[in-house]
């Protein structure tokens, strides 16, 4: 499975074309619609939420509700395009003399695509760079991320995405009975966030931040339960499913980090207190006693959830200017903006769950069949069975 996305975040419409999803899968402009909105809420954005309503216009790909096995096309419009056509050009391909549509982005953000992309493309407008650089983008992310959750719970596989941390606020209630109960909690809290009390405090710290003109970041985490064991493999690098979730999670705007299972903390313990312990029974074929791996040993999963967690840096555009130095006059300037996000990790977190579920889904996909779900859902039978008695 692979997919491409096009569109800038000023411009009419995102588009993903979306290949490799098998035939016979029930997808309805519904199930992607519900993760667009998912993604939209959230405490600490910007205007820019106010004037989206995400909804997926499927095109191809789809007949009666069933996948074809053909590629798919998904778009997304822009409403906020209403207000940028003339800056935006109506018609890309027409040069308009309008003074409006000539003004340049010239100012560069600290912590933004801004400088570096205008260098890299020659770019003297660096609105040529912020347009596509923009995390606008993650919303045809999750409209493909949709598509591969929709793939994964046919298959009896769950994913969910809560946050653990923001602004240096931590959840310090972190129990849950089931995946389904965490997401059942976390979908009914403002900041996405288990510990009800630490999410008062996220929200206290969002509010202070903006009213200090400033931005802040924090950690998500993703669960994942019902993967069969041994997807992915060991023996090449680029087989390794957990280096491919890392990756993903990497690829997220704004973020700095992953790790998975206990992650940076084995570096302070010693490998007792590390490895899990591995168990077998009649009814439930091998387990393990911990889970501190996260679900991974040797780039394969191990049947144990998979809990990945990413750390999202804070926004860079800021009410409250940094240095910065003007690209035209090189100048030092303090920018005014107009609007901006002060914190999007709860946004961020569906964002997670979406890329997340692509690999994975893109994993079973490679190992247990391509062309149909029949055949993916028989093979994966098959498998546990093996497994279990192995
Ligand atoms: C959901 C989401 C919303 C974001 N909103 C903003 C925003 O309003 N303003 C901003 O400057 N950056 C925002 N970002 C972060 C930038 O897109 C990101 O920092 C930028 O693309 C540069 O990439 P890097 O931070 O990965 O280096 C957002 C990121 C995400 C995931
Ligand atoms: C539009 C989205 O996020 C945007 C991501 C973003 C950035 O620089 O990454 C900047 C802001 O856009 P604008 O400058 O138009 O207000 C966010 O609103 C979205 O998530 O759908």
């Amino acid at each position: 499975m692979r997919y491409l996305t096009a569109g800038e975040s000023h411009g009419p419409q995102l588009t993903a074309i979306i290949e490799g999803v098998p035939a016979g899968l029930e997808l309805l402009a519904e199930d992607v619609n519900k993760e667009l909105s998912r993604r939209q809420k959230g405490y600490g954005r910007g205007r820019r939420m106010q004037i989206e309503k995400d909804e997926a216009i499927i095109s191809s790909g789809v007949r009666h509700g069933l996948t074809l096995g053909s590629p798919i096309a998904l778009a997304v419009e822009n409403k906020d395009f209403a207000h940028w056509t003339k800056i935006m050009g109506a018609d890309p391909l027409d040069p308009d003399e309008d003074a409006e549509v000539k003004r340049k982005v010239t100012k560069p953000r600290p912590g933004h695509a801004d400088l570096n992309g205008a260098i890299k493309y020659g770019h003297r407008d660096m609105r040529n760079v912020l347009e596509r650089s923009s995390a606008r983008e993650t919303t045809v992310r999750v409209a493909a991320g949709a598509v591969a959750k929709k793939l994964l719970s046919e298959l009896g596989i769950t994913v969910a995405g809560h946050v653990l941390e923001i602004g240096g606020v931590k959840a310090e209630n972190t129990a849950f009975h089931s995946i389904h109960q965490l997401k059942e909690i976390t979908e009914s809290s403002p900041v996405r966030c288990l510990d009800e009390a630490a999410g008062e405090r996220m929200m206290k710290a969002i509010d202070d931040a903006k009213a200090n003109g400033d931005s802040i970041g924090g950690v998500v985490e993703v669960i994942v339960e019902g993967m069969p064991v041994g997807v992915g493999s060991y023996v090449h690098y680029d087989l390794k499913l957990d280096a491919k979730i890392a990756a993903a999670i990497m690829s997220i705007n704004a973020f700095k980090g992953a790790e998975i299972g206990i992650g940076f903390e084995a570096a302070r313990r010693p490998g007792s207190q590390v490895h899990d312990e591995i168990l077998w029974s009649e009814e439930d074929g091998y387990t393990r006693k911990t889970n501190n791996a996260g679900g991974f040993e040797g780039g394969m999963t191990t049947g144990m959830p998979i809990v990945v967690r990413g750390v999202m840096k804070p926004i860079p555009t800021l009410y409250k200017p940094l240095q910065s130095v003007d690209i035209e006059t090189k100048e030092p300037f303090a920018a005014s903006i107009e609007r901006s996000d002060s914190c999007a990790v709860p946004a961020a977190s569906v964002v997670a769950e979406a890329v997340v579920a692509w690999e994975l889904a893109a994993a079973i996909t490679s190992q247990f069949g391509r062309d149909n779900m029949e055949e993916i859902q028989e093979n994966i039978r098959r498998h546990n069975e093996k497994t279990r008695t192995f």
